[in-house]
């Protein structure tokens, strides 16, 4: 069945004419950007460029002054607490350091949200955890404290805890880059195989041979705007502003 005979809508995310500012800083001057469903987007760009700003507004934890974002057919309201609970479970989002809850064993991490916000009963919320932590390779770490696995490993647990809540779109910001470079490699295989499965995934990253083997797309953002777009081949073998060029040497 092709995606717009689903009753979903076709963009999962749709930004238009998005401006942000942290004060007299203009971090975001008027963003336009539409995310096809199960397309795979990696935003590159030069720090402060906005790149973490912009996912923080898509998942609603930056508020923002100018524009329209929706996500999955529904417009952001940042006033009403009940839709922007709703946002966040619909947009998972994974950061560069884990986060994980200390005092919780790795199942029990992956559990709290579906079981608190989505009152999943405990059975199949451990079933649930079961099966996404066997998808990111680690199914005998159930009952492990997130002190005694690696950073990789951390993380792949972070993803799985994400996944939990069965988001439409998964945001990554740098998810890869607290790591030690031996343990990179892991984590990226798993966001690849959540691509190739048709996840939605917005990532913000600087590991260029995986942006170009996994991404349907790439956006370079430059100054808070999105300055150049297209196919991985069209942004790393023929870069058309000087800006992506000076970026890309
Ligand atoms: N909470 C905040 N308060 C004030 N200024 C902020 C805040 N968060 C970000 N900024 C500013 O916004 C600009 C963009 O930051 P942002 O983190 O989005 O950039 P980035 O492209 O993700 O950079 P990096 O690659 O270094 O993470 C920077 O000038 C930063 O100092």
């Amino acid at each position: 069945m092709s995606e717009l005979s689903t009753d979903k809508p076709f963009a999962v995310v749709d930004i238009q004419g998005l401006h942000k500012r942290f004060g007299d800083n203009e971090v975001l001057k008027g963003i336009d950007l539409q995310i096809k469903r199960q397309e795979v987007v990696c935003i590159l760009g030069k720090s402060g460029s906005g790149k973490s700003t912009l996912l923080r507004c898509i998942n609603g934890l930056e508020s923002f002054e100018e524009g329209t974002l929706t996500v999955d057919g529904q417009a952001i309201k940042q006033h009403d607490p009940a839709a922007m609970r709703d946002l966040r479970q619909n947009v998972g989002m994974i950061f560069q350091s884990f986060n994980l809850f200390p005092h919780l064993t790795v199942g029990r991490n992956i559990m709290l949200a579906p079981s608190l916000v989505k009152k999943m009963p405990k059975e199949v919320a451990e079933r649930a955890a079961r099966t996404l932590l066997k998808r990111v390779g680690l199914e005998e770490k159930f009952d492990t404290w997130p002190d005694n696995l690696s950073g990789g490993q951390q993380q792949r647990v972070a993803i799985a805890r994400a996944l939990a809540m069965t988001p439409e779109v998964l945001l990554c910001d740098e998810i890869t880059s607290a790591l030690d470079p031996e343990l990179v490699g892991e984590v990226l295989q798993v966001i690849e195989a959540l691509a190739t499965e048709g996840m939605t995934i917005i990532m913000v990253t600087h590991e260029m041979n995986f942006a170009r083997k996994v991404s349907d797309r790439i956006v370079f953002m430059h100054q808070g705007k999105v300055h150049e777009t297209g196919t991985p081949e069209e942004i790393f073998d023929n870069p058309q502003t000087p800006e992506l060029k000076q970026f890309l040497a």
